[in-house]
Order: structure tokens, then C-alpha cells, then sequence
């Protein structure tokens, strides 16, 4: 098998496993090359191969492993090869392509370019287009780096970094974990933040989550919502920070990272480091309210002025951009008004989407962006949209948004959720049973700062009571009122989905009468899982799979509880489908 037969193959493997936002910023602008013979994969800068090595490598090396297991170890470097686009979902050019597409679903190939959320040139740098162009020239790279074949498990460290070394994901965390905490020192009684791994504890737990669940409300309390938190304020706030109007509270350290945001981290630390570089300029993060926008653009600011203290930075609210542009208008000092906005070296402009239909202000904006952008300086903007949906912004600088880099926050999952938790329960010097934080976790969705709310009242319980430890008993007492509104109870048809789709078969096979094991399997999953979770009677169950006697689900049940305890794989299963099955 040749390159370029490979690499459309691996690409459409990893498209396949990885969400858009992944495949869309780490993996479509990769290019591929020979190099003495050895094949070569071509990251564009430094941080796109950083992340590589961090991220990708290792499922790199594994798709290798299943499509081309006799061709040669593939090497990192930074440069400029061949482009190619995900191959097709039923490629038949090779004898390799049935290991391929038996694993993945009938998903059409998206290229960077055509994905529904991506204007044409959005998270694209400008020289992007110019990747798909071999040449001879192309292909020299700007530094020599020493090839470096991809191992399993490897995180090529004989690669040479010419610019400052990003660090690997796990050297940012563990860095993250040396620099000195922002937060009040922990009283004695706190233990530790630890990571949870919420499918370990899930089927433990689940009879005592359920019972939390089924609770009936004891009053009519009013939703979670009455409880958002105040964002942290400095309770003295020095000069310097005043002037940034960033607050310290927000940074790297106390933002928990998950599958949602990931990237986005992973960009802002690069932005903190290195800003200005036009591929992430300006850096547009959208999503819904509460998942952590302004916490990590402020993250970023603090992370820049620790790392160059002379440099300046600024966080505005749009609203408050807007009256100071306001106040400005009527007294009529234009200049000031520039002037105090243009001599940043990072501005952020939180909830831009307040700027819409404001012709005047969004005119002045229009002369700050094209400042910063022409300078080299950098600009965040956080959104609860996608720059195409703001209908009433002006066009030109829509447009102008997408330059950079656009991406999404999305909700965090259920782990990223028990972690923040656990963390947040730690900074308020309470001890959090694994239980309850999963408990909490699981009933609490939507965003962080709900999450953060609900929380709160839990703490507020557990002071009222003088306790040191929250356990799931008085954190399903504090929260039965919120989560009776937003609980929604699982039913057989979301738990036939959600074991059809983890096996990759269809709801009708497990409706259906065949026997064969890959089918019959999985059908008897789902009815465990459905005495599990629902309250349904065994002849329920029965109707509900195809018209099946009780019996036969009663035969199910048993079959799994005896291989639940044998089957080590089979229990990971049943316990990961739990999970998905509430969510
Ligand atoms: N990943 C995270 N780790 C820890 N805390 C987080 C995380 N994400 C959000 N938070 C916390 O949740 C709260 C809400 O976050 P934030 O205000 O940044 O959200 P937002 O997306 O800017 O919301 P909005 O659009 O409503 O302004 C904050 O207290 C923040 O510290």
C-alpha cells in the first residue's frame, strides 16, 4: 500500500472517531510526504504538532496498525506535503479497506471546508489552501527536525522544538499543578481533589442514585436557576489587575478540563504564550451560557501577564464597551475613546452578540479589529453563537471573525462535570462523597454554572447542618426539588437506542427473533439495563422487546447478572450503556 493510499484511509478512520471540532483543527491540515523512503506526516507549526504528538499519535499509529500494518512507522515533522481528503465510506481499492469500513459508521466525509458550522475560510489560516499544493519547494521544511516515528504510547521527545516548547497535555496539567494556587489555602479537613473515573463507581452507586432520583419533591422550591452564582471577585483587587479588569480568580488552574473543552484550552494557552499569531486571531469561542467562556478568555489574559508581566491586556464586557462608547458619544470624546481601546497587545470582548444592530459602536469596533489584526496584537471574542447566526452584526465583520480560529464550548460530560465538583467542592474546604458528586453530576447537565448553583445549595445544607462531608443522602435531600423539574426518566426506547448504536446494530435486531449471538447479546443487555433503570415489570419488559414472554426476559436477567461477574469486558459494557443510557 502506498501513501497516498494510507492516509485518505486513516483520515476517514479518525474522522470517523473523533468529533468535528478534533478532526477539523488537528487532523484535516495535516499533509503527508516521502522522506528516504520513509513516510512522513506534516504538521504546519509548532502547536499543531504539539498537539499532535499529544493527541493524535498514538490513534494514528493504531489506524496504521489496521490499514497498513506492514507499511513503515509514520514520522512527525513540521512542514508542508501533500494534501489529500478523507477517503469515501466504501473505499475498494485496497484488500485493507473491510478492516476499515466494518468499524465505522455510514458517516459522510466532511473536508475542513465544507462542514455546516464552518463558514468557507473560518478556522483556517490563510496559507491553509496553499497545503493542498505540492511542491518541491513545499516540502522543505523551515527547521531540520530529526524524523520521529509514531509508536504507541509515544510522545516523540526526540523532536526538536525551534520555537519555545508548548508543553503536552500532561505536562500542562502537571505544570498546571505546580504553579501556586490562586485560591485560599484548604482548611486541614479538605482531602485532595481527585480525578474520578465515574464509570468505576457508576454501577456501585447506581441503586443509591436511583433512589435519590425517585425521591418525591418535599416542596414546591423554585429551580436551579435563582441559584446562579456570582462570578468571583478579587476582594482586593491590585492596581494592576483593576486596570485589565480581569479577575484572578479565573484562570487554568481552577478550570477543569473535559472532551468539551479541551481544544479550547489547549488554544488559549498557546494564545497566552504566543498572541498575535494570525491563525488564532482573532480566537472566537462560542456556545451556550455558562460553559466556561469568560472563564477561560480571562484564564488566558492572567496566563499572558504572568508569562510577559509588561505586557497589556483587557477584558470588556460588550455592554460595558458599549456604554463607554455611549458615554464617549455624548461628550463627545472620540479620541479618548480610541485611544484607550487600541493600545492593548490583547483585548477580550466578552458576549459580543450585545454589539448586534448597534451600527455606531460596531463601526468603531470594525476600526479596533482591523487595528489589532494589521498589528499583530490579539484579539478573544466570546459569543453565544456562531458568528454566522448573528443576523444583525455587520457583515464585514462577521466575515472578519471567522479569520482566526472559531470553536465551540460544548456542555461538559458527565466525568469533566464530577471533576469540577470535586474540585470546586475542595476550594470550599468540604469533603464530597464520590457518590454524591456523581449523583449531583449526573442530574445536573446543562452547564457549569448550574452545576456551580446546585453545588452551592448542597454546601449550604451541609454548613446549616455543621457537616464536614456531603454523601449522596444530603445531596439528593438538598437538590430533590431541581432535580425533580430537570430529571427526565429513561425509557426502553432510549435504552434500545443506546445499546443498538454501541454494538452498531439496528433497534429492530433487538426487537427481531435472530439468535446469533452478536445480536442476542446485546438484546439481553438492553432488558438488564431496562429492570435496571425503569420501573417496568418483567412482562413490560417483554412487550416492549418484540412481544417476548416474561421468561425469556427473566432468562436475560440472569444470563447477565452471572456474566457480569465473570466477564471483565462485559461489565465495563454494562456500565459504560448505563451511563449513556441517562444521558
Ligand atoms: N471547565 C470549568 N472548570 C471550572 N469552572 C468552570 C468551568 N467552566 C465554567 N466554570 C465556572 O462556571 C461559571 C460560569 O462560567 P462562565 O461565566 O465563564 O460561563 P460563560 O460561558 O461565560 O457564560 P455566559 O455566556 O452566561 O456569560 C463560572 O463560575 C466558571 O468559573
Amino acid at each position: 500500500m502506498t501513501l497516498a493510499e494510507f492516509w485518505p484511509q486513516c483520515l476517514r478512520l479518525l474522522h470517523a472517531e473523533l468529533s468535528e471540532q478534533q478532526f477539523k483543527l488537528a487532523i484535516a491540515p495535516l499533509t503527508v510526504g516521502m522522506e528516504n523512503g520513509a513516510w512522513v506526516v506534516y504538521a504546519k507549526n509548532q502547536f499543531a504538532a504539539n498537539l499532535l504528538r499529544a493527541q493524535y499519535a498514538d490513534k494514528i499509529e493504531s489506524a496504521r496498525q489496521k490499514i497498513a500494518p506492514d507499511a513503515p512507522p509514520l514520522h512527525i515533522k513540521i512542514g508542508t506535503g501533500e494534501h489529500h481528503a478523507a477517503a469515501p465510506a466504501a473505499p475498494n481499492h485496497t484488500p485493507q479497506h473491510t478492516v476499515a469500513t466494518t468499524v465505522l459508521p455510514e458517516t459522510p466525509v466532511q473536508t475542513p471546508n465544507n462542514t455546516p458550522d464552518t463558514p468557507p475560510s473560518a478556522d483556517a489560516p490563510p496559507h491553509a489552501a496553499n497545503s493542498a499544493n505540492t511542491s518541491a519547494k513545499n516540502k522543505k521544511t523551515p527547521a531540520k527536525p530529526r524524523l520521529c516515528p509514531i509508536r504507541s504510547g509515544q510522545l516523540f521527545p526526540d523532536i526538536p522544538l525551534p520555537d519555545a516548547p508548548l508543553p503536552t497535555a500532561r505536562a500542562m496539567r502537571s505544570s498546571a499543578a505546580e504553579k501556586p494556587a490562586k485560591t485560599p489555602p484548604l482548611p486541614a479537613a479538605a482531602p485532595p481533589a481527585r480525578e474520578y473515573n465515574a464509570r468505576e463507581i457508576i454501577a456501585r452507586r447506581l441503586n443509591n442514585l436511583r433512589g435519590g432520583n425517585s425521591a418525591p419533591p418535599k416542596s414546591p422550591a423554585p429551580p436551579a436557576k435563582d441559584h446562579k452564582p456570582a462570578k468571583p471577585k478579587h476582594e482586593q483587587p491590585d492596581p494592576r489587575q483593576k486596570a485589565t479588569n480581569l479577575s484572578g480568580e479565573y484562570t487554568f488552574d481552577s478550570l477543569v478540563e473535559g472532551k468539551g473543552n479541551h481544544l479550547a484550552v489547549a488554544i488559549a494557552k498557546n494564545i497566552a504564550e504566543k498572541p498575535g499569531d494570525s491563525m488564532y486571531n482573532p480566537f472566537f469561542i462560542y456556545g451556550s451560557t455558562g460553559l466556561g467562556k469568560t472563564h477561560l478568555t480571562q484564564a488566558t489574559g492572567n496566563a499572558l501577564l504572568r508569562h510577559l508581566p509588561t505586557a497589556r491586556a483587557r477584558y470588556v464586557h460588550a455592554n460595558e464597551y458599549l456604554k463607554n462608547f455611549m458615554a464617549h458619544a455624548r461628550n463627545k470624546t472620540w479620541d479618548n475613546f480610541k485611544q484607550q481601546y487600541l493600545q492593548y497587545d490583547l483585548l477580550i470582548l466578552d458576549d459580543i452578540q450585545f454589539l448586534q444592530g448597534k451600527e455606531r459602536t460596531m463601526e468603531e469596533f470594525f476600526i479596533l479589529f482591523e487595528h489589532y489584526r494589521d498589528n499583530g496584537r490579539q484579539i478573544i471574542l466570546t459569543c453565544d453563537q456562531h458568528p454566522n447566526s448573528l443576523t444583525h452584526m455587520a457583515k464585514r465583520l462577521v466575515s472578519r471573525f471567522s479569520w482566526g480560529m472559531t470553536l465551540k464550548l460544548e456542555p461538559p460530560e458527565l466525568e469533566m462535570r464530577v471533576n469540577i465538583l470535586a474540585r470546586k467542592a475542595q476550594s470550599a474546604g468540604v469533603a464530597l462523597a464520590e457518590d454524591a458528586a456523581l449523583f449531583i453530576a449526573q442530574n445536573i447537565k446543562q452547564n457549569v454554572r448550574e452545576l456551580e448553583g446546585a453545588l452551592n445549595r448542597v454546601l449550604a445544607r451541609c454548613r446549616f447542618e455543621q457537616r464536614k462531608r456531603i454523601d449522596i443522602d444530603l445531596a439528593s435531600d438538598a437538590l430533590q426539588d431541581i432535580i425533580s423539574v430537570t430529571h427526565t426518566p429513561v425509557t426502553a426506547e432510549k435504552i434500545m437506542k443506546t445499546v443498538a448504536d454501541f454494538h452498531q446494530i439496528r433497534v429492530s435486531d433487538l426487537l427481531g427473533k435472530k439468535r446469533s449471538r452478536n445480536i442476542a447479546r446485546p438484546r439481553q443487555l438492553a432488558m438488564a439495563i431496562t429492570k435496571e433503570l425503569t420501573n417496568m415489570s418483567l412482562p413490560a419488559i417483554g412487550e416492549v422487546f418484540g412481544g417476548r414472554d416474561h421468561t425469556t426476559v427473566m432468562h436475560a436477567l440472569k444470563t447477565i447478572d452471572k456474566l457480569l461477574d465473570e466477564d471483565q469486558s462485559l461489565r465495563q459494557d454494562y456500565d459504560k450503556l448505563l451511563i449513556l443510557a441517562q444521558h
